[in-house]
């Protein structure tokens, strides 16, 4: 009787408990309800809320998935909140951050928040600080401008801030020092880091990746007792890299693209991940680099290490699944017998200096020797000469300057000391301009350099947040489609659904079931395997999210059988589905004769920058970057808002074979591309073929129309450089659209810079992140020239005279030195007809 009752009385706790929870959790209160679909209202349906209505059982809709979850708490009150929109779309004009705000004052319990890839825009907004129990924020994905305002201080309990992809600017906002995560990658900001950062006492991962952020990194940064993710990478860090010895949980250390060097950085054996790439790193492989035995990522390609890399590098680090030593000074030959570890699925050495045969092992698959003097005809090399001579004697030299420093150094006192270090930086100076002046054998790159690499390598090579991965971001899926779902989207592929044609195939917009609209690209195949290697390059594709790219959405490929005459032929069929661009191509937008208004100089201008941004990204934001994208001007397509972004990029274009019948019969001719790519040379210069490209399509901007040998000019590089260089075009030349909207020192700077990006020699072409530079100069100066003066600042010759130089420019600090104005002196002109085809 006892236990009955016992068993009685807590049956009916729990029932009780349960019932208490459920009326919770089912009945959210109806001002919530409310709030909740006015906040739809505000960020204008996004299609994930798009059954919501106001019998919906909010709190307890199906468990939480990466683009919808709401989550209650008794009493009747929503907690947490992620709406994840479908990416690029800008909210309409009477979008207001403030009454976005104001709406989620109807949740006053809410303590996250993810509002991510919605569209939203404006200044962040300050009175988000109302909000006082948010220990979750994050926007990623939006068009939020400004800094982040000193009003958050007041969010005592906020423990993440991720606002990626965003146009924050400004300094950090170190006086957030709760923060367990701060994710800031492509934005804005251009603070120096200084002692401040010591601040962030509680921080575990930041992210600053791909945003202006200049100086040294401070030491001070090494005393964060918790941090486990640090990507600073490409920014505009200089100086030498401090001890990471004291991070005892550092576990990923992104620090590639800056100028940081000339030591190695000192880091403990907890480390996941390493990529100090394209900086100037110098000196060899350090001896402490055996003890990572957690390390799985070492990439330290495109800096200036020599000596030959020790052997456990290859074969005693367990867990090293990609190794990156590609254009470096490394020399000497390495074993025949050495071994590889098993982990290792991705080894790059290319572009050093090794000579011998290459060992065994590295004819195995996901290997690349190429750019060395290796004995073999394996992989393309130089000769051994070029080797040993280049590199041999300017290591003999290097090491002779080190001996008689250290002579110097023991014999003399502080000012003797003082010399020494003088002298070593003149040393590591030399260095570095000897590494960019070696002339070097060929190297056509690959714009498939990620094959072999696993594909969960590849999106942790990214380096979200635990946070992220936790569903914070959508993630990206690639779709296979079932070719009868496309036939339905695109009413059985109607002549009424084309877009377009290129040559290659033909694109058709479609309507998916749930209502996305698709465009999708028919390309035919003759041989399997090339539709097989297209197809493993979607599959990461599809996985990239940017902005400024189109991303695609999955695709369905076909084997299609047909018999002629009792013979049965096979072809392929791949059908490629992308989001749809409504505003179609830049090109159809610089031109009146297509029947739509021109764009003037500033949309022109906001529109290369934006794909700018996007080929950037590919070039330094993912890992392995992406390059030899097939750039061109009908490659940048405009969305709805007509934001632009880039597509066809890191397709395999060139190299497979496309079916004669039903493609190349239709081929139009090649088109208007400017692709010069005999002089493409190996080490660090595989980006120069889109920088190439792209100069081309600023040309045509400015021109209005294609810069080929058909139009009237410019025919020749002198052409060419009397129209960038000389700053004296004469007004026909010009696109007469543009003129009496762009102002003269806009024009200038933009003409300059395509004239850079087109020199012959791709080792003198600046950098995607140089150009980028120089144009949004362009479209600040020319934005002040229109609010300050008026729209009569137009192209007038005198004022073309008035317009500062490129030195007077970089003086101003507009400018990276790595683009320099020798460059157009030490550009070998050529004036062959050729060089635009
Ligand atoms: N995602 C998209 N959304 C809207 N329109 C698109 C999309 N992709 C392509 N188009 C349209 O289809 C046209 C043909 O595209 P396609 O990529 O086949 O060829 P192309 O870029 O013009 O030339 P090429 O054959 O040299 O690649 C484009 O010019 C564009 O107007």
């Amino acid at each position: 009787m006892g236990l009955f009752e016992n068993m009685a009385a807590r049956s009916c706790v729990i029932f009780l408990a349960m019932a208490l929870y459920y009326y919770g959790v089912e009945a959210l209160q109806q001002e919530q309800i409310e709030g909740l679909l006015k906040l739809r209202e505000v960020l204008e349906t996004p299609s994930v809320t798009s059954s919501w209505n106001e019998s919906t059982e909010y709190c307890n809709l199906p468990p939480c998935t990466p683009r919808l979850c709401i989550i209650c708490s008794a009493p009747e009150t929503l907690t947490y909140l992620r709406i994840v929109g479908d990416g690029k779309k800008k909210l309409s004009a009477t979008f207001s951050a403030t009454e976005l705000v104001d709406t989620l004052l109807a949740f006053p319990e809410l303590r996250g928040l993810e509002l991510t890839n919605l569209g939203m825009w404006g200044m962040f907004p300050s009175n988000l600080a109302q909000m006082s129990n948010l220990q979750v924020v994050n926007f990623t994905g939006n068009f939020f401008t400004g800094e982040i305002p000193k009003t958050l201080k007041n969010l005592t309990g906020l423990r993440v801030l991720a606002m990626d992809n965003n146009a924050i600017s400004g300094s950090l906002p170190y006086f957030l020092t709760t923060l367990d995560t701060l994710s800031l990658s492509n934005n804005y900001v251009t603070e120096t880091l200084n002692d401040s950062v010591a601040s962030f006492t509680s921080l575990r991962f930041l992210y600053l990746s791909n945003n202006s952020v200049s100086g040294a990194i401070p030491t001070a940064i090494a005393s964060l007792p918790n941090l486990q993710v640090l990507s600073l990478a490409h920014n505009r860090l200089t100086g030498v890299i401090p001890s990471m010895l004291p991070l005892k949980n550092l576990k990923v250390l992104n620090l590639g693209g800056n100028s940081l060097g000339p030591g190695f950085p000192a880091v403990g054996a907890q480390l996941v991940s390493l990529h100090i790439g394209n900086n100037r790193v110098a000196g060899a492989v350090p001896e402490f680099l055996e003890s990572l035995v957690e390390l799985q990522v070492l990439e330290v390609s495109g800096n200036a290490m020599t000596g030959t890399p020790p052997p456990f590098l290859f074969s005693a680090l367990p867990k090293l699944a990609s190794l990156n030593l590609a254009r470096n000074r490394f020399s000497g030959v390495l074993r025949p017998n050495l071994t590889l570890s098993k982990s290792l699925a991705w080894l790059d050495v290319s572009g050093n200096f090794f000579t011998g045969p290459p060992p065994a092992q590295f004819l195995r698959a996901g290997v690349h020797f190429q750019g060395n003097c290796m004995d073999t005809t394996k992989q393309k090399q130089g000769s051994v000469e070029y080797c040993t001579k280049g590199n041999g004697n300017k290591e003999a030299h290097h090491r002779h300057l080190m001996l008689v420093i250290i002579l110097v150094a023991t014999a003399g006192g502080v000012c003797v000391s003082v010399a020494v270090c003088a002298l070593v930086f003149l040393l590591v100076r030399r260095c570095g301009n000897e590494k960019d002046s070696v002339a070097a054998p060929e190297d056509h790159g690959n714009f498939g350099s990620f094959r072999g690499i696993p594909s969960e390598l590849l999106s942790n090579a990214r380096y979200l947040s635990q946070s992220m991965r936790l569903g914070v971001l959508p993630q990206a899926q690639n779709r296979v489609f079932a070719l009868e779902e496309l036939k339905v989207a695109t009413n059985n592929f109607s002549p009424g659904s084309l877009i377009g044609e290129g040559r290659h195939g033909k694109v058709f917009k479609g309507l998916l079931d749930d209502k996305t609209v698709v465009a999708i690209k028919w390309l035919n195949f003759k041989a399997k395997e090339d539709m097989n290697e297209y197809r493993t390059q979607l599959e990461v594709l599809s996985k990239l999210r940017h902005r400024h790219l189109v991303s695609v959405l999955g695709y369905c490929s076909e084997e299609v059988i047909s018999v002629v005459e009792d013979e049965e032929f096979k072809s392929f069929r791949l059908f490629i589905v992308s989001d749809f661009m409504a505003h179609g191509d830049l090109r159809s937008h610089l031109s009146k004769n297509v029947g739509k208004e021109p764009m003037v100089w500033s949309q022109r201008l906001a529109a290369v920058i934006a794909a700018g941004r996007g080929v950037h990204y590919l070039h330094t934001g993912v890992v392995p970057p992406i390059f030899y994208n097939n750039l061109k001007i009908t490659s940048i397509l405009l969305d709805s808002n007509m934001v632009a972004q880039v597509t066809d990029f890191g397709l395999p274009i060139r190299r497979v074979s496309f079916s004669m019948d039903v493609v190349a019969a239709k081929a139009k001719p090649a088109g208007p591309r400017l692709v010069h790519e005999g002089s493409l040379r190996r080490r660090d210069h595989r980006d120069k073929q889109d920088v190439y490209d792209y100069g081309a399509i600023l040309l045509e901007i400015v021109l209005g129309r294609p810069p080929t040998i058909r139009n009237p000019f410019p025919q020749n590089r002198s052409e060419l450089e009397r129209l960038t260089k000389e700053k004296g075009p004469s007004m026909e030349l010009i696109d007469r659209d543009i003129v009496g909207t762009c102002g003269a020192e806009s024009l200038a700077t933009v003409l300059e810079i395509a004239g850079k990006c087109m020199v012959d020699d791709p080792t003198r072409r600046p950098s995607m992140e140089d150009v980028l530079w120089n144009l949004q100069y362009a479209l600040q100066v020319h934005s002040s020239v229109n609010d300050a003066v008026n729209d009569e600042y137009d192209l007038r010759r005198d004022e073309f005279q008035k317009a500062p130089s490129f030195n007077e420019r970089k003086n101003r600090g507009f400018y990276d030195n790595r683009v320099a104005d020798e460059d157009w002196k030490a550009d070998p002109l050529t004036d062959s007809r050729d060089f635009l085809r």
